[in-house]
């Protein structure tokens, strides 16, 4: 056994031990805690007083096991009001982002510059003194730091996949904090309040050996080592008992803290990035002699002919960095469009722009960015409720199958969400609801949908949490998620990327013919122009954030008309001399 974990046993049974003493104290101590027999006043240890009694005959016994009910309650006060008051500023200020977070942030680390203990003094100075005020006072002065963390966290939790997966859905900034952000930060915010009990337990030991906290005859550790300082000459013992009680139960409580965060280390603790709603799209400022983007931009095309997705001049920065540059592209009905190019040549950029999930410090603008497949929509310019629309017809299926889900629900939990989102949009837009699928109970649709993505026993796999499942079910469960909104365009971001290799072909087959059975448009964004070949009708070449060439695949495949296409081409490996592996999706061999 190694040293570490036997004294991270006995700190655990020391923490045991004084909390059932705090719990059960009142019960089995031999005298009354708070009256004294001055004919006994000072005796040492012996068998009517174990620990001996203080300068007033008190029980120091009775003293020591009533003071850890008083620093328990103490610590526990302290805690909780500094995670209550630090966590929710923290969430706050990291959920809403821009001047509130900037402001209070200085606020915060301007309170966070005084030392604790000053500023408890200072608090119970205006607010007077007493356990319950002094403990206010320290937590006040400790939220600070939880505010710091919980900020932090917060942000950090805001960046992952499985938060852009809720966005998506429609969730708003408070369900986002309740059911996504909070429960997943609660493990370190834990870790941290028990390092705040410990500091608290001191703290109130020291302001009651001040006169400021505990008020006599009330017993706690601080008040008991004030009152053996009385009589330290006389009898210097009875600082033994308190002092010993401190310092081990506020060791036992760091090296608990410690140990547990050195369990929690690897998680994402710090990635203070920005992080602000979506951009949404603005309209270019000023078109260039681009007629073809002009007239689109111009003209109401005829539903029946437009294609799904049309979008003209889209440019996404980032900063001043320009990421895209005036890409235009097209999505037909039932089409699927790989977005191919070397990584960073801004195809995310492109993917995400189109489902709405840029955020700073990412701006987008165009021309037009229009989805049909029903009443047409405009994202260029558009408002909330638009936007609203917008993402309920986009399916969104990531990379990272594993980061986009969340890791504390359920595959059936998160399923259920979008489900219900999806029905109670669907309701508030009062639209066309009453399909088979709308009518069927939420349980019944989730098992539809695990069964139509490929997955056996659907009812257990509902049952299982992300980390359970293989990353090739974990890719299924996302697009049984994106399939749940009945999107018309769905847009699936390196799908295959992070699967092996006959998981992604099971993957690439299953898209082909959920696009042909539900005849959504695909919006493909692959650095892989053999996963394009075989899943895409139509290629779009991106190049340093432009658009270099476009066309149906076995066209762009077999002829490449630029010459970073043609450079991909031969980059695909062959399996014979002098022919290409890449397959059209209609099955022929292309010779490259
Ligand atoms: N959040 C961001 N902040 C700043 N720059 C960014 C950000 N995201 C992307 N970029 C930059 O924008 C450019 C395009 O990135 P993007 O991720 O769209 O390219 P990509 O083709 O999808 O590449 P990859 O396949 O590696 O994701 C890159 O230069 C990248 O560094």
């Amino acid at each position: 056994m190694r040293g570490g974990s036997v004294l991270v046993k006995m700190s655990w049974v020391i923490l045991f031990v004084v909390a059932t003493l705090a719990v059960i104290g009142p019960w089995i101590v031999p005298y009354d805690p708070t009256v004294g027999d001055l004919g006994a006043a000072l005796t040492g240890p012996g068998r009517a007083h174990w620990l001996g009694t203080d300068y007033l005959g008190r029980d120091t016994l009775s003293r020591l096991i009533d003071g850890a009910r008083v620093s328990t309650i103490a610590g526990l006060q302290a805690t909780a009001i500094a995670v209550v008051l630090g966590g929710g500023i923290g969430m706050a200020i990291g959920l809403l982002g821009g001047w509130v977070d900037r402001i209070v942030m200085r606020i915060v680390e301007g309170i966070s510059a005084i030392p604790a203990i000053v500023l408890a003094i200072a608090l119970i100075a205006a607010l007077g003194s007493g356990l319950s005020r002094s403990m206010l006072a320290v937590g006040i002065a400790f939220a600070m730091g939880i505010a710091r963390l919980a900020r932090g966290l917060t942000l950090a939790e805001r960046e992952r996949l499985y938060v852009d997966g809720a966005r998506v859905i429609g969730a708003g900034r408070f369900r986002l904090l309740r059911r996504h952000i909070s429960p997943n930060i609660a493990a370190p915010m834990g870790v941290e309040a028990t390092l705040v009990f410990a500091h608290a337990v001191t703290i109130e030991a020291a302001l009651s050996f001040l006169g400021l906290g505990t008020q006599p005859p009330a017993a706690s550790w601080g008040v008991m080592l004030s009152s053996a300082q009385r009589a330290i000459r006389e009898a210097p013992f009875q600082a033994i008992p308190p002092g010993l009680a401190l310092v081990l139960t506020v060791l036992a409580l760091n090296i608990v803290g410690d140990a547990l965060v050195r369990r929690r280390r690897g998680t994402a603790l710090d990635n203070p990035t920005g992080y602000l709603e979506p951009v949404g799209m603005q309209a270019a400022p000023s078109h260039h002699a681009d007629t073809d983007s002009v007239a689109a931009a111009g003209s109401e095309p005829d539903p029946a002919s437009a294609p799904l997705l049309d979008a003209r001049g889209v440019t996404v920065r980032y900063g001043d960095t320009v990421a895209v540059d005036r890409a235009d592209v097209t999505v037909g009905h039932g089409e699927v469009v790989a977005l191919v190019g070397e990584s960073g040549s801004g195809k995310t950029s492109v993917a995400m722009a189109f489902a709405d999930l840029l955020t700073p410090p990412a701006s987008a603008n165009a021309d037009q960015v229009r989805l049909g497949g029903g009443e047409p929509l405009e994202l260029v310019g558009a408002d909330r409720k638009t936007r609203a629309a917008w993402r309920s017809r986009v399916g969104v299926v990531f990379q990272e199958p594993s980061a986009a889900l969340n890791p504390l629900q359920t595959v059936g939990r998160q399923l259920r969400d979008v489900i219900v989102a999806q029905r109670r949009l669907a309701t508030s837009r009062d639209t066309e609801s009453d399909t088979p699928s709308a009518r069927r109970p939420v349980t019944e649709e989730i098992s539809s949908l695990l069964t139509s993505v490929g997955l056996r026993r659907p009812d257990e796999v509902a049952r299982l949490r992300p980390g359970q499942i293989s990353g090739g079910m974990a890719q299924r469960v996302m697009i049984a998620m994106a399939l749940a909104k009945s999107p018309i365009l769905l847009i699936a971001d390196e799908p295959t990327t992070a699967l092996d290799v006959t998981v992604q072909s099971e993957i690439i087959k299953l898209l082909r013919r959920l696009c042909h059975e539900r005849e959504f448009g695909v919006l493909l964004v692959t650095h892989d122009l053999g996963v394009a070949s075989e899943l895409a009708d139509r290629v779009v070449v991106m190049l340093r954030g432009n658009v270099v060439e476009s066309g149906p695949i076995g066209t762009v495949i077999a002829h490449p008309s630029h010459a970073y296409t043609t450079a991909l081409v031969s980059a695909v490996p062959r399996n014979e001399p002098g022919r290409a592996i890449l397959e059209s999706p209609q099955g022929q061999e292309v010779v490259a």
